[in-house]
């Protein structure tokens, strides 16, 4: 996967994993506080921005074991995983499979299963057909609070720019690995200190869904945001970032 490294290289490393549409600009307002405290691995999942767009349907294992090969690449034995939405999915995946491989965890407006399953076939299906600009409006207005939207147009033809430019084979397979996923089982093995962060106003994966996490892992953790949608990180930096350092700079439980 394409990956850009960026921080304090003396400091212990936090990769962050995108959400389905996105690419690694998606961490910009976060990025600077982050990059105080620690080494910054951004990547871009298969299948979106700069990175590889293999032949689809992919699963969250395969989006897991591209974050093992990354670490792998990069020589990191161990590191702190920051995930929103599907790549909070990965992140999730990724802890309870590789528990060696994660340190702390921070997942974000994301849930362990995204009900009706049938409906990310056919969102696959559409942007398979008509390209990921079908979706683009659609997606970017549960990305954020509608008072928000209309006060920062061009944060929305931004993110609308950044949907629709995915590669529709890239984004219909990640659609079919929301579709394929259950990770309710995955939780109770969870043992990395979990922060699960939730957007109060989410119509994507509302605060229960990160309610189930924290309850369910064995060492988690909820915050729920205030004014805040689906991309609580771009929403609410001031919020957010701060208690995403606190997590992962606190002492092992
Ligand atoms: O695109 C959406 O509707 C919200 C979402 C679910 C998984 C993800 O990454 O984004």
């Amino acid at each position: 996967m394409t990956h850009v490294v960026s921080g304090r290289r003396d400091a212990p490393t936090v990769v962050l994993a995108n959400s389905l549409g996105a690419t690694w600009e998606m961490w910009d307002a976060n990025l600077a506080d982050l990059e105080q405290h620690f080494r910054d691995v951004r990547f871009d999942t298969r299948g979106h921005g700069r990175s590889p767009v293999p032949p689809g349907p992919y699963t969250i294992d395969d989006l897991a074991d591209d974050v093992v090969a990354l670490l792998d690449d990069l020589a990191i034995e161990r590191a702190h995983f920051v995930g929103l939405s599907l790549g909070g999915m990965t992140g999730l995946r990724l802890a309870a499979r590789n528990p060696s491989r994660v340190d702390r965890l921070v997942v974000l407006c994301t849930g362990a299963r995204l009900d009706p399953l049938s409906g990310w076939t056919d969102r696959a299906e559409l942007v398979r057909a008509k390209g990921a600009a079908a979706v683009a409006e659609a997606v970017v207005r549960r990305w954020f609070t509608p008072g928000w939207l209309v006060e920062h147009p061009e944060v929305r033809a931004a993110c609308e720019e950044m949907v629709a430019s995915t590669p529709a084979d890239g984004y219909a397979a990640c659609c079919e690995a929301i579709a394929r996923l259950d990770l309710i089982d995955d939780l109770p093995a969870i043992t990395a200190p979990t922060l699960a962060i939730a957007g109060r106003d989410d119509p994507a994966t509302p605060p229960w869904q990160l309610e189930r996490i924290a309850t369910s892992v064995a060492h988690g953790k909820l915050l729920v945001v205030p004014d805040a949608a689906h991309l609580a990180t771009a929403e609410r930096p001031d919020l957010v970032t701060p208690a995403v350092i606190a997590h992962l700079q606190e002492d092992n439980e």
